[in-house]
This record gives C-alpha cells, sequence and structure tokens, in this order.
C-alpha cells in the first residue's frame, strides 16, 4: 500500500516538474500568464482529492531528505513539507542522535544563543522546525569530556551515552607535576589510549569542576588560571574548537532548567550551586559541606567492620553501597524495620540491613560519621535564604527547582527526603513550590547537558572558542 502510495507520489512529482518546466518556459516566452501559474501552485492534480493528513503521512513515510525535496515541486508542496508537525515527527524519531524530543526542544529553546544566554523568550516559533532539523543535521560529532574529580567519563555526542569511564587520577599522572603538563597527560590519554581519536578531527565539550567557590579576586584568580591552562593545553594539541563548562550548569541543563540550585554530591565535597539564567551566582554564594562519595564508602565500610561483616577489597564496599544502599524517608521508623537485604558482588553474598540506610543517612545527620558539618537539608535551606535576600528577580521561583547531580546523589530515597526536609525548614513562603528533582541522567547527569550542547543546531559556533578568538579574548572573558 505504502509503495503504491509513494509510486502515485513520484508520478504527481514528475508530472508537476515537467508541468511548472514547460509553464516557466510559457512564462518566459509570454509574461502575461501570471493567472495560470498560480493555479499550477496551488493545486497537486489527482491529489488534490486527498486530504492533507494523509498527504502529511505520506511525507511521514517518504523521510526527511525525500521530503525536503518534494517542497520544490509546487507551493502546495511546500507549504506541506514546511509544517512544523511533520519536522518535529522527524525530530523524535532520528534514529542517531538519541536525545528525547523534550531535551531537543529544550535546547534550542533556551541554549540556542550559546553563553551567555539571552534574554529568554521561551518560543521557538520564530524558528521553522524544518531549519532546525536541517542545521542539526549538519552539526559535527564532538567529543565530550567530564573529567570528575574521581571519575571521569568520556564519549562521542552523537552516542546514547559515554563509552568509557576512568578514574582521573590515573589519568592525571604524577600530582606534583606542573597543571599544564597534568593536563596535557589526562587530555592524551583520553583522545589516544581511551578514544582512539585524533584530537585535531572534531570540537571537545568539556566539564570543569565546581571549584574555588568564592567571589574574592583570588578564587576568580585561580578560576581564570586553571581555565586558561585548559584551552592552552587544547589548543596546543590543535583541538579545532573548545566548549569548557561548569560541571554544575551542565547538571542544570541535564534537568533542562537554565535556573535553579544544583547540589553536586562530588567525589570529596557537596556543593550547593546557585544558578540563574545559566550562570553561576557566586555573589549570592557556593555552599559547601565537607561530605561526598569517599565519605560514604568510608562510612559504609566502617559499619561492616563493626558488625563482622568481612571484605577483601573497598571495591566490594562500593558496590554495596551503589546496589543496597538507600535514603530512608524517616530514619528513626526504620531503624524499628527489618531492613535486610543481599547482594552478590566479586566476593560473594553479602547482607545489610541498617547499614543500608545508615550509610546515606550522613548526608542529613554528618555527626553520625564524626563529620562537623552542616546536614544537606540546611545547607540548601541556607542556600535559598541567600538567594531570597540577594533579590536578583522579582519572585523566588528561580531557586526553588533543586536538581541533584554526582553518582551518590543517585541514592534511592534521597530527592524524596531532602524535599521534605526543605518543606519542614523553611519559612512558608519559601517552601511553597520547592521540587527536588533526582539527577536526570544518574552519574553521567553532567555528560548529558554536555552532549544537550553539542547537538545544538548553532553548534559550535555560538559555544565555542577557537584557537584564533582564544588568543585575542581578553584575559577577564574566561572567567566562568
Ligand atoms: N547508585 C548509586 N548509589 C550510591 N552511590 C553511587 C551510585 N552510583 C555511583 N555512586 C557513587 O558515586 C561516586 C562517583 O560519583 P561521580 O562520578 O559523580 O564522581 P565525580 O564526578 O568524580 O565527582 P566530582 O563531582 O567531585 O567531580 C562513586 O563513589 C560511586 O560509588
Amino acid at each position: 500500500m505504502a509503495t503504491l502510495l509513494l509510486k502515485k507520489v513520484w508520478e504527481s512529482v514528475s508530472n508537476r516538474s515537467s508541468i511548472s518546466n514547460s509553464n516557466s518556459q510559457r512564462r518566459h516566452r509570454s509574461s502575461h500568464d501570471d493567472s495560470s501559474s498560480s493555479s499550477f501552485s496551488s493545486s497537486i492534480g489527482a491529489f488534490d482529492q486527498i486530504p492533507s493528513d494523509i498527504l502529511m503521512q505520506i511525507l511521514r513515510l517518504l523521510g526527511p531528505k525525500e521530503a525536503a525535496k518534494m517542497s520544490v515541486v509546487c507551493k502546495l508542496w511546500k507549504s506541506l513539507v514546511s509544517d512544523d508537525r511533520l519536522w518535529i515527527f522527524f525530530l523524535q524519531n532520528r534514529q542517531d542522535q538519541h536525545d528525547s524530543f523534550d531535551s531537543i526542544i529544550f535546547a534550542e529553546t533556551y541554549l540556542r544563543s550559546g553563553a551567555p544566554l539571552q534574554a529568554l523568550s521561551g518560543q521557538l516559533t520564530e524558528f521553522s522546525m524544518m531549519g532546525i532539523y536541517g542545521q542539526r543535521m549538519l552539526v559535527p560529532g564532538s567529543v565530550i569530556i567530564d573529567g570528575g574529580s574521581g571519575y571521569c567519563k568520556f564519549g562521542w555526542s552523537k552516542y546514547a551515552c559515554p563509552s568509557g569511564r576512568s578514574a582521573t587520577f590515573l589519568e592525571f599522572g604524577n600530582i606534583e607535576s606542573p597543571m599544564y603538563s597534568r593536563l596535557r597527560q589526562f587530555f592524551a590519554t583520553i583522545y589516544s589510549s581511551r578514544m582512539q581519536v585524533k584530537p585535531s578531527s572534531q570540537p571537545v565539550v568539556l566539564s570543569i569542576p565546581i571549584c574555588h567557590y568564592d567571589d574574592t579576586e583570588a578564587a576568580k584568580a585561580s578560576r581564570r588560571q586553571l581555565k586558561e591552562a585548559i584551552y592552552t593545553t587544547l589548543f596546543d594539541m590543535n583541538v579545532p574548537a573548545v566548549c569548557a563548562i561548569n560541571q554544575a550548569i551542565l547538571a542544570l541543563y541535564a534537568a533542562r532548567r537554565t535556573s535553579g540550585i544544583v547540589v553536586n554530591i562530588g567525589f570529596q565535597v557537596t556543593s550547593i550551586v546557585p544558578i540563574l539564567n545559566g550562570k553561576v551566582m557566586r555573589k549570592v554564594g557556593v555552599e559547601v559541606v565537607g561530605l561526598g562519595a569517599l565519605k560514604l564508602t568510608g562510612f559504609l565500610r566502617e559499619l561492616m567492620q563493626k558488625n563482622n561483616l568481612n571484605f577483601e577489597s573497598l571495591y566490594t564496599v562500593r558496590t554495596l553501597k551503589e546496589n543496597l544502599c538507600y535514603v530512608a524517608a524517616d530514619y528513626e521508623a526504620e531503624l524499628c524495620k527489618d531492613t535486610k537485604a543481599s547482594f552478590k558482588s566479586g566476593e560473594g553474598w553479602f547482607t545489610l540491613s541498617k547499614e543500608r540506610f545508615q550509610t546515606g543517612e550522613i548526608l542529613f545527620q554528618p555527626q553520625i560519621a564524626g563529620v562537623r558539618a552542616m546536614g544537606l537539608p540546611q545547607a540548601v535551606a541556607l542556600c535559598m535564604d541567600h538567594c531570597h535576600a540577594a533579590e536578583l528577580t522579582g519572585d523566588d521561583t528561580w531557586f526553588k527547582t533543586i536538581v541533584l547531580s554526582g553518582g551518590t546523589a543517585c541514592l534511592p530515597g534521597l530527592a524524596g527526603r531532602l524535599e521534605k526536609e526543605l518543606h519542614e525548614l523553611c519559612s512558608p513562603s519559601l517552601s511553597s513550590g520547592i521540587t527536588v528533582v533526582p539527577p536526570p541522567y544518574g552519574t553521567d547527569t553532567a555528560w548529558f547537558g554536555a552532549k544537550f550542547i553539542s547537538n545544538l543546531s548553532t553548534f559550535p559556533r555560538n559555544w565555542c572558542m577557537t584557537k584564533k578568538q582564544f588568543r585575542r579574548k581578553s584575559r577577564a572573558n574566561l572567567i566562568w
């Protein structure tokens, strides 16, 4: 049936092409033919009888390449082909890109302009979906590297997920050597050993760590130095274009937001980062809690030793943490329940009970693990207070979405418990509308934020810096 329809369409197209050819020849011969030319362009011959939704279905079956060709046949086909719904369908069904339609629409609506994000219109209506589809097809593949302080995730922008992960310290080499040579070794290893690609072949999108938290001149200088070192290293390796963005901003984009508070539970510390329109609000203040993934693993190890659960490797403890641990909705109530569960690691079967939720509880009650630090809800509430006091916008909605990121944030129950405690802690005016979003792409959340950017129709133009631009740019522009 489909073949028959396509055959008919093709005949109609050939007919129309020859008619419009002879028509245009006639027009060349005589300039008095306007009426006949307009009647040709608004008719599609035998297909005039077919309802437009069926014609649209035919175009869907033809696929994007052939459908685009149809637009040159006549005005009617052109208007059918330029219908946004057709290209939304093609965008939704692109096999090679793996980006969800919602993420494509978010990115094309809010991130097209590049950083700094332009005042948000929130509208895509001024762009044609056909144009966006065409531009996205032309975007070159890029390498994405999220060099976390514990684990590095790397891969291709056109792939569904990172192609690999490795322990960052292994790639960096001697900690004593200068920053430039450590970065050089890091990138060289990722390019040549891990991904086996030439640095000069494609742009790179890089997540840069949330570090040097303050808004002081010294912190700004350190951030500038790090960013300069990253760009210098990559351009020395002949990478054609570089886009380096803060890890927390990327996590926020992955959650399809441009404003909010990102809570990144990192390898060693947890950072609470307020972001407005894609920019870290350092003036408002980044809160840092001295608790991270390492501490949780260490605490579970202590609990297991105390409870005579014998293991050989710390890797086993980490595996148990990732597979059995969770955050209790109500800690005291959980202590009274039977919470036994078992998991088979490389060393055999292990059964944990209270350890399962006591491990994650240290994020809420750090003193359990002997850590003198604020609990996570208190630190987030403090950040919200600072955002409120700063009066950066007419209302408080921009910081009421809290996006979790980092592997530890994948602990089941964490988002719900944090949201519950924030509602209890904040004043009624602040607490209404607070939403805590679990890491949208688990451990790889920042990597996916980078993927959204690298598949944008305006990439690399609006997001990357070339070597030439880097040389010309003043140092002040490198602060992020
Ligand atoms: N489902 C899970 N539950 C609990 N912990 C997890 C889970 N998945 C991963 N992790 C932990 O997350 C940690 C790694 O997190 P992540 O990859 O975010 O670190 P990172 O990016 O190196 O940190 P940083 O943000 O400091 O750069 C590991 O300790 C791992 O055990």
